[in-house]
């Protein structure tokens, strides 16, 4: 395997924490209740303006001035956007691990890249990245099959020779669409079956995936 690319929030990084924090704050400014951590968890996948938006809805409808309270949430994920965050348990190792086998390694998220760097450099885990492609790198965002097909091409890797990783459906008809096997991440924020999408693996912890990757370990 030439390339693996990975998701990044519910993936890599237990992103929720700081997300919900910058929701609830954003809701505060506009005078609405908070939400739970499992809502807005639940919220996360098809990018930042589709997780504002479910808070909306959860917490009253849409605002009138959908744009600020959009700007406010930016402004205020953008403060804080690692306080809470944390890599799932064996991701270090396992990105050493891939990367020391020769694998590229590149990331393919919905969340914009300038927030993905910020906490991938935070984290020390920018260092395995070979591509990013996040919200506008590309017009379209995840589940077109652009964002990845785009994150291969710039690793050199072609939908043959490389695997994504993710924790959602919206992973899964990415990877569907690209003709990319996809792999399930199954510790993160998954609302619905994949099982359509006929995942190649299912783990829960980064561990196995080295050993499914480099010695086929569970491969079918
Ligand atoms: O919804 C987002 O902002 C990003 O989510 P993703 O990293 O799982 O693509
Ligand atoms: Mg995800």
């Amino acid at each position: 395997m030439k390339a693996i690319v990975f998701d990044l929030d519910g993936t890599l990084i237990d992103s929720a924490p700081d997300l919900h924090a910058a929701a609830n704050r954003m809701l505060g400014d506009l005078g609405r209740p908070p939400l739970t951590l499992e809502r807005v968890a639940g919220f996360v996948g098809n990018g930042v303006p589709a997780l504002v938006a479910r808070c909306l809805d959860a917490t009253g409808g849409p605002a009138d001035d959908f744009d600020s309270a959009l700007a406010r949430f930016r402004k205020h994920y953008a403060r804080a956007p690692a306080q809470l965050t944390r890599p799932y348990a064996g991701v270090e190792p396992t990105l050493e691990r891939l990367a020391a086998s020769g694998v590229a390694l590149g990331i393919c998220t919905n969340k914009p890249p300038e927030f993905a760097v910020t906490i991938l450099k935070e984290l020390g885990l920018m260092r395995f990245v070979g591509a990013l492609v996040g919200e506008g790198t590309v017009p379209q965002l995840k589940p077109d099959p652009a964002p990845l097909l785009h994150c291969l091409d710039r690793l050199g890797a072609d939908e043959t020779s490389a695997l994504y990783v993710g924790d959602s459906e919206i992973d899964a008809e990415t990877a569907f669409r690209a003709k990319v096997p996809f792999a399930l991440f199954s510790g993160g924020y998954l609302r619905e079956s994949v099982d359509a999408f006929e995942p190649v693996y299912v783990f829960d912890h980064f561990d196995d995936l080295s050993d499914y990757v480099l010695q086929g370990v569970g491969r079918r």
